[in-house]
């Protein structure tokens, strides 16, 4: 085995996705074995997941300690002496650091959809076949039953034609009648048999699609937020819809139609040089060089149809978001420009659908050129041989229609190839998503669900930087305390923080430095659904489902199956949402649209009252809304609010002066920390503080504060 040293930024890097901390006395190797590619340009391709190892001493290999495997398989490593530098061929072009790694100019990028498929993609493949194995197996021997009868009629046939020739008139009847009795039982056994194959064949095809999306998805969900940051809708949708079809297809229908055309051609072949081995021989030299071209050819065609496929996501994110927001655009008159930029990006799709058109067209052009090419030969040639009585007519047709068959074939193996390139192209692309392992777990080994709670929040030097701009602090140092069962206001200018306050107590990120505390305990340390499950949240544009009102209030239930028609009915009217619902013609029962689309702001905002109220949460994090209600839906909505806050530790985001005042403490937020905490009428007194400044801008104050500032 050889090894090769990491340079400390990929180690680093490397052992970071793995959650293992890079220690500078220890010196990180990886095996070399799994690294492949063309050893000239010293650009490798890692094949599979990467062993690593780490030993103790910078200088010797020696004791070592195997780290485990690090999943790696579609970035390229350059090798120079002895360290191994990575980077990534993502379509990114920027040259530039990321998370501590090199990034090498995209110029230098490998196309690797030329290269062979790596036999993990292989191996990965099968492994999705696998709970399929018994349905399959009986559709491969429904295959053999159906490609026996197919192979086996052309030599009968021949011998009908022979019969035709040959037979005394006196028998002809008899036996030319029994012979195609025969015959048509056996076809009809053949047309059986095809038909339980090509059953068989589609519900496998169908489980397997099934079982990928469902681990697709589940992988998906389980992402952490940040991933969401950086990761377009509309490409994880295509994954899901188009790549998963993509594969399951090239596992089932096309494998089954490829081992098929493998077969007939196997047969077909030993039947012609059954029938007339001179013939065969001289008939099949046109096969090798047709077999070579089908291999360059399916490269190719893989390489493209990745394209393709990527570029089509790109396309499909834009109409995504574009008609999910369709009043925006329309509200800018932007209908014209949209269209323009959709149509520049399935105009490259066409492109390349167009290369691909050229390719396929090229390459079936030859196959069905040799294809005619061999029937002819086989008709000269065997026009010869029947002249000098060294076959049958029979034994000459026999001989045509296997190569017929043959040729048939070949055609179809072609496809099958291309199509299982295809396969392997979408196949790499979901593998990528499956394996891709979230930042932090939703509760693996995280099992500690306190019985006892109170509510108490603390943020202890909370210094955090959101992932995508890891450059911009958004805190630094933050301190704060939410005694259990009180509420605390918190202010800022826009952007200081405050909905990210929100976001790291529900865990969404972790904080880089400091932690969060509830009740004394590190929310690492707390099981995520266990946390989330105490935490309520209603925000400034809350979010409903595409489904009945009842069903969006029964969402915020832990399970919502054992909610009851008088709970959600209870939440509605706590929420002052009970009298609207029952406005509507179909009441509880009413569809809200698309994220809430077809309910007002104010109507949103008590729906998500409701759900929180019915998750019944200890701590609820709050995100006021008043600049999109009237005046009397925010009545309405804040009587619901202040119902919800009741007994519970509440943090909230407030830009109502009556929700300051009424707070027990309010926090204020810039700079990247807490800058003044206090009641309402101390930070007021404070002339210079930057409270004081807010409030002042506002206009919503009120007499009664000017009062105090005239004090
Ligand atoms: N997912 C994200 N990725 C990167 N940066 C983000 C993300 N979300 C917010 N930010 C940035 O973080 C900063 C704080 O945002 P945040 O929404 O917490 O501010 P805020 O105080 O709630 O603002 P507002 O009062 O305007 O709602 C802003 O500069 C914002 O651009």
């Amino acid at each position: 085995m050889r090894l090769f040293k990491l340079t400390r930024c990929t180690a680093a890097n490397l052992l970071k996705r793995r959650n293992i901390h890079c220690c500078q006395n220890r010196t990180y190797w990886v095996e070399s074995t799994v690294l492949k590619g063309p050893r000239k340009r010293r650009e490798y391709v890692v094949s599979r997941p990467l062993p690593l190892y780490s030993f103790e001493s910078v200088t010797s290999p020696m004791p070592c300690i195997r780290l485990g495997e690090v999943s790696a398989p579609h970035h390229v490593w350059t090798l120079s002496t002895h360290k191994l530098n990575y980077y990534s061929t993502s379509t990114d072009s920027r040259p530039a650091t990321q998370d501590g790694v090199e990034i090498k100019d995209n110029k230098t990028k490998i196309d690797k959809s030329l290269m062979p498929v790596p036999s993990e993609d292989i191996r990965r493949l099968l492994h999705l076949a696998h709970p399929e194995r018994w349905r399959l197996s009986a559709a491969m021997g429904f295959l053999v039953a159906s490609s026996a009868v197919t192979m086996s009629a052309p030599f009968f046939l021949g011998r009908v034609i022979d019969t035709i020739y040959t037979t005394p008139a006196a028998d002809f009847s008899a036996s030319l009648s029994s012979l195609c009795l025969m015959l048509a039982g056996v076809f009809i056994c053949g047309g059986v048999a095809n038909a339980a194959r090509v059953y068989l064949m589609q519900i496998s095809g169908q489980q397997i699609v099934r079982n990928l999306r469902e681990s697709l998805f589940t992988s998906i969900v389980r992402q952490e937020v940040g991933f969401f940051d950086k990761t377009r809708t509309g490409e994880l949708i295509n994954r899901l819809s188009a790549d998963t079809t993509i594969v399951g297809r090239s596992l089932t229908d096309n494998l089954s139609d490829g081992l098929r055309s493998v077969a007939q051609a196997g047969v077909g072949v030993s039947m012609m040089f059954y029938v007339s081995p001179s013939l065969a021989a001289f008939v099949l030299m046109i096969v090798p060089p047709m077999a070579g071209l089908a291999v360059i050819y399916g490269r190719y065609l893989r390489s493209i149809s990745k394209r393709t496929q990527d570029s089509l996501a790109e396309a499909t994110q834009l109409a995504e978001e574009r008609i999910s927001n369709l009043r925006t655009v329309r509200a800018f008159g932007k209908e014209r420009s949209e269209v323009e930029k959709y149509v520049e990006r399935i105009n490259y799709v066409f492109q390349l659908a167009k290369k691909e058109a050229v390719l396929r067209a090229g390459f079936f052009g030859m196959t069905g050129l040799s294809g005619n090419i061999m029937i002819l030969s086989v008709l000269y040639k065997g026009g010869l041989l029947t002249a000098s009585e060294q076959m049958t007519v029979g034994e000459l047709s026999s001989f045509l229609m296997y190569t017929f068959w043959v040729g048939i074939s070949v055609a179809g193996f072609s496809s099958f190839y291309s199509e299982l390139m295809k396969g392997f192209g979408a196949g790499a692309r979901l593998w990528e998503l499956v394996d891709r392992k979230p930042e932090f777990p939703l509760d693996e080994g995280i099992s500690l669900r306190p019985e006892q709670f109170k509510g108490q929040l603390q943020f202890h030097n909370v210094s955090f930087a959101y992932p995508t701009r890891k450059e911009a602090p958004i805190f630094q140092d933050l301190s704060l305390v939410v005694p259990a069962g009180s509420v605390m206001a918190v202010v800022g200018p826009s952007g200081s923080g405050k909905s990210t306050m929100v976001s790291l107590l529900l865990r969404l990120y972790d904080p880089d430095s400091g932690m969060i505390t509830i009740d004394g305990r590190d929310v690492r340390e707390l099981n995520p659904y266990w946390l989330r499950s105490h935490i309520g949240t209603v925000s400034q544009e809350p979010v409903l489902f595409s489904s009945s009102i009842a069903e969006n209030i029964a969402y915020g239930a832990v399970d919502p199956r054992n909610v009851t028609a008088q709970d959600i009915y209870r939440a509605a009217q706590i929420a002052n949402a009970h009298d609207f619902v029952q406005g509507f013609p179909k009441g509880f029962d009413t569809m809200v649209g698309e994220k809430g689309i077809l309910l007002s702001g104010g109507q949103k905002q008590r729906i998500a009252i409701a759900r929180a109220l019915l998750k019944n949460p200890k701590i609820l994090l709050l995100d006021e809304a008043t600049s999109a209600l009237d005046s009397e839906n925010e009545y309405l909505v804040q009587e619901a609010l202040e119902r919800l806050m009741v007994g519970r530790t509440v943090l909230i985001i407030a830009h109502r002066l009556s929700t300051i005042q009424n707070a027990d403490a309010v926090a204020v937020l810039d700079k990247h920390r807490v800058v003044e905490c206090g009641r309402h009428a101390e930070l007021l007194s404070n002339r210079d503080g930057l409270f004081r400044r807010l409030m002042e801008k506002q206009a919503f104050m009120h007499d009664e504060q000017k009062q105090i500032l005239c004090k």
